[in-house]
């Protein structure tokens, strides 16, 4: 089974995962990955987020061939094998936040209908989807604006395409709000992961 955690920067996601990798009541021979990877497709999106001037149509490539690669090296091959795979942030990210990136672009009617359509026919779509749900204005303060994804303007832009995708696709998102304390937060993702295994 394929477990994606999604939210915006700061909405704590890291924080409830590495939990994860620790908790006793999920396969111990469970694999949990992210993206950006760390492989070198990863490391040529980091030098993409580290530029302000980065090209977001070029940049929207270099993460999805990050995802390709990430697909080919170790979400199909954990899952063929029968794993359980927990990844931080996953395919809905490219859609919400280069959906976002692209809305300044004339060359699309619908950025994130293009990005979906991008990976439609070759990705591997999440069997759950556990949304961390938080307001802009706390994930710019909780993230400490790191990067140039991090203001509260752009991550509003984000939400809102997070938004669309939960409404279309209600069965495999659940809705966690990360506003919650830490270990609330973690005790609700918890529970929908080990409320949804096979
Ligand atoms: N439920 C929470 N309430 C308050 N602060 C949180 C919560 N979850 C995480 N944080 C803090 O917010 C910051 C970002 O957390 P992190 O897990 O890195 O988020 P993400 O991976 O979604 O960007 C960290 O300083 C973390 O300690
Ligand atoms: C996976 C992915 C991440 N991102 C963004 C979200 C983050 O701002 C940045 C790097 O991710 P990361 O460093 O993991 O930040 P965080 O831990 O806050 O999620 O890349 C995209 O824009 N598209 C994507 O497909």
């Amino acid at each position: 089974m394929l477990v994606t955690l999604e939210g915006l920067d700061g909405s704590g996601k890291t924080t409830v995962w590495e939990r994860l990798r620790t908790d006793d009541a999920l396969p111990g021979d469970a694999t949990f990955t992210r993206e950006p990877t760390d492989s070198w497709y990863g490391e040529a999106v980091q030098r993409s987020i580290d530029d302000d001037e980065a090209d977001s149509l070029a940049e929207l490539f270099l993460y999805t061939a990050d995802h390709a690669a990430h697909l080919a090296d170790t979400v199909r091959p954990a899952l063929d094998d029968g794993r359980l795979v927990v990844s931080d942030r996953y395919s809905d990210s490219r859609y919400a936040y280069q959906g976002a990136t692209l809305a300044a672009s004339d060359h699309f009617e619908d950025p994130l209908d293009y990005v979906r359509e991008v990976h439609a026919p070759w990705t591997r779509p999440p069997d759950l989807t556990v949304y961390l749900d938080v307001d802009p204005e706390t994930a710019a303060r909780r993230s400490g604006a790191t990067n140039k994804f991090e203001t509260a303007e752009y991550l509003a832009e984000v939400g809102e395409n997070y938004e669309r995708l939960v409404a279309a696709d209600p069965e495999r998102f659940v809705r966690v709000d990360a506003t919650a304390a830490p270990d609330t937060v973690y005790d609700r993702v918890r529970s929908a992961i080990l409320d949804r295994r096979d």
